[in-house]
């Protein structure tokens, strides 16, 4: 199967190198064209724009880093639009909000903002975030969550068994965004309250070493507290998942409760944690860096 590949920051380098490994052809395009040559030593393609993707290719996967970066590429010159049409599929595994993998597929119902977009051009539009990082990402162990056009997810179901341990299709577009959103408000409270409870056994004169240990051993276990945990403790915080971008996460399903009328005051609290760390310069550290401002302001 021959694909397009759009972004290849930690995620989307990840995700097209193992599809080269499995078989597939790739056309790669980056914002940062320089970063595409790695992947070219595998046998990639470099498209030199994201409509020259679309044109050499029948299906084409995105994986941006938010809601502008994923619009930009589909609207703006040389975007995906200007080639996209009937025969083509186009996949969006960023993590976004519902309004943008909308704005992306067209589905609207009265007035439409973007009435040239995906599906009205006569292509196939599949939302299709990841729960899952850096390693999973590189050893295709990621969970899809798919929403849209369930013909273009059954086709390209050979990519996704490459990328991912398990697919799930959600049903109509949004649906994959919003379960995303949810996932990740979960992962950006429970990372704050376990920085507190690092902190907390620092300092009441307990070895955090044991905290790490009695947690791994207790009904909260869980791969993020026993993967990160050690590295937190060393101030080590190299980025799987940036931490700018799990604020993003945290602000666009505030947003999401903010519509539904749920009351998520844990949520606000983790995101003004991460806003803090983000004011701070710790942005593109991995999201763990939330630890050092909660150990800096207890002090
Ligand atoms: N890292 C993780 O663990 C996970 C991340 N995600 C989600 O996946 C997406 C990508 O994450 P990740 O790979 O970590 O992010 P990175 O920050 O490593 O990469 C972001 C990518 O987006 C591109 N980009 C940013 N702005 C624009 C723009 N205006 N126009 C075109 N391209 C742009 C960057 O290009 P350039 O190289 O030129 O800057 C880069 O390719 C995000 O939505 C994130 O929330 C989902 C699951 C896990
Ligand atoms: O969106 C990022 C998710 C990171 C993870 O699942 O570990």
């Amino acid at each position: 199967m021959e694909v397009g590949f759009l972004g290849l920051g930690i995620m989307g380098k990840a995700m097209s190198m193992n599809l080269l490994k499995n078989g597939f052809k790739v056309t790669v395009w980056n914002r940062t064209l320089s970063k595409c040559n790695e992947l070219v030593e595998f046998g990639a393609t470099i498209g030199e724009t994201p409509a020259e993707v679309v044109k050499n290719c029948k299906y084409t996967i995105a994986m941006l880093s938010d809601p502008a970066a994923a619009l930009s590429v589909v609207f703006d010159k040389d975007g995906v639009l200007e080639q996209i049409g009937s025969g083509k599929g186009y996949i969006d595994m960023s993590t976004v909000d519902p309004e943008t993998s909308t704005k992306i597929s067209a589905v609207c119902t009265g007035f439409c903002p973007y009435p040239q977009a995906i599906t009205s051009k006569g292509a196939s539009f599949l939302e299709a975030p990841v729960s899952g990082s850096k390693q999973p990402a590189e050893t295709g162990q990621l969970v899809i969550l798919a929403a849209g056009d369930k013909a273009l997810y059954e086709e390209v179901i050979p990519a996704f068994d490459v990328l991912g341990k398990k697919s799930f299709f959600l049903g109509q577009i949004g649906n994959g965004a919003k379960m995303k959103l949810v996932v990740n408000m979960i992962m950006g409270s429970m990372m704050n309250a376990f920085s507190e409870g690092l902190v907390l056994a620092e300092r009441s004169g307990l070895n955090p070493s044991n905290l790490l240990d009695v947690l791994d051993l207790g009904g909260i276990a869980n791969p993020m507290f026993r993967g990160k945990g050690p590295a937190m403790l060393k101030s080590s915080h190299s980025p799987a998942f940036p931490l700018k971008h799990q604020q993003k996460d945290m602000r666009l399903a505030l947003a999401l409760g903010d519509e539904n009328a749920v009351s998520m005051p844990v949520a606000a609290a983790a995101n003004e944690s991460f806003k803090k760390a983000r004011s701070m310069g710790l942005g593109d550290l991995d999201f763990s860096a939330v630890y050092e401002i909660l150990k800096a302001s207890k002090e």
